[in-house]
């Protein structure tokens, strides 16, 4: 049976620029074949522990992701399928009530930190992609970021970073950039990468 569904894998630090690019993609593409999912709507549901708890679980822990709900998904969209993707609220470390309902779009693009971590899961990918952003250039942008957007301070936003956010990327994020198709430097406005990509993907939905 053919594949009705291509999946592109968006993999990186925290702030490489993976949802710049993804978002970038889908603006300039305007097709209704392409959409894109997060793989930070599949961290654990939390509803269970305490704030303080949920501060301190190691979200840059590939334990910390549902990651055969993910994988379900993936296949059920390979098949066609539409699935109902868990929403997320970074304010409150935990799930929120809703799903958003995602049709099999003819290239899925899903962008995260630790997708190629797990061969189960990046071999379910057709594309693999790594944004290679050097890490002081990430904490910056996660730094303005977190506070602008996740409901953080400096403080917290440092203790995280020193204490799971780099150990877990050289851990477990940057090993799996070997595993790309594609290594994308310069962070989500690499205009050339973009056009590349857009070429492909164009290739792919047609
Ligand atoms: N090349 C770039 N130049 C300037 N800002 C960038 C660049 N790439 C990403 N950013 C900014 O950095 C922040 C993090 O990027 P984002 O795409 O959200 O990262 P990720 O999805 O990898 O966590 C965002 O505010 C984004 O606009
Ligand atoms: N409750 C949470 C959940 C995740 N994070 C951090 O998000 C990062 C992954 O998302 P990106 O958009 O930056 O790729 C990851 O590094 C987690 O530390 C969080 O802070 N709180």
């Amino acid at each position: 049976m053919k594949q009705k569904t291509i999946l592109v894998g968006v993999a990186g630090a925290s702030a490489s620029g993976k949802s710049l690019l993804a978002n970038t993609l889908i603006e300039e593409l305007q097709s209704e074949h392409l959409c894109i999912i997060s793989e930070d709507s599949y961290y654990k549901d939390q509803t269970h522990l305490t704030m303080e708890e949920r501060v301190r679980t190691n979200y840059d822990h590939p334990d910390s992701m549902d990651h055969e709900l993910m994988l379900e998904h993936m296949n059920q969209l390979k098949e066609g399928k539409a699935v109902d993707v868990p929403m997320y609220d970074y304010s409150v470390h935990n799930r929120k009530e809703e799903c958003r309902h995602v049709l099999p779009a003819r290239v899925v693009i899903i962008e995260g930190i630790l997708l190629f971590t797990r061969p189960e899961i990046r071999e379910a990918f057709d594309l693999r992609f790594y944004m290679d952003t050097p890490l002081d250039i990430c904490l910056i942008r996660r730094l303005k970021r977190d506070i602008v957007e996740r409901g953080r301070d400096v403080d917290s936003v440092i203790k995280q970073y020193l204490e799971t956010v780099r150990p877990m990327f050289l851990q477990f994020i940057e090993p799996a950039r070997q595993h790309a198709h594609l290594i994308i430097p310069h962070g989500g406005k690499n205009r050339i990468a973009i056009d590349l990509i857009k070429t492909k993907i164009r290739d792919l939905i047609d």
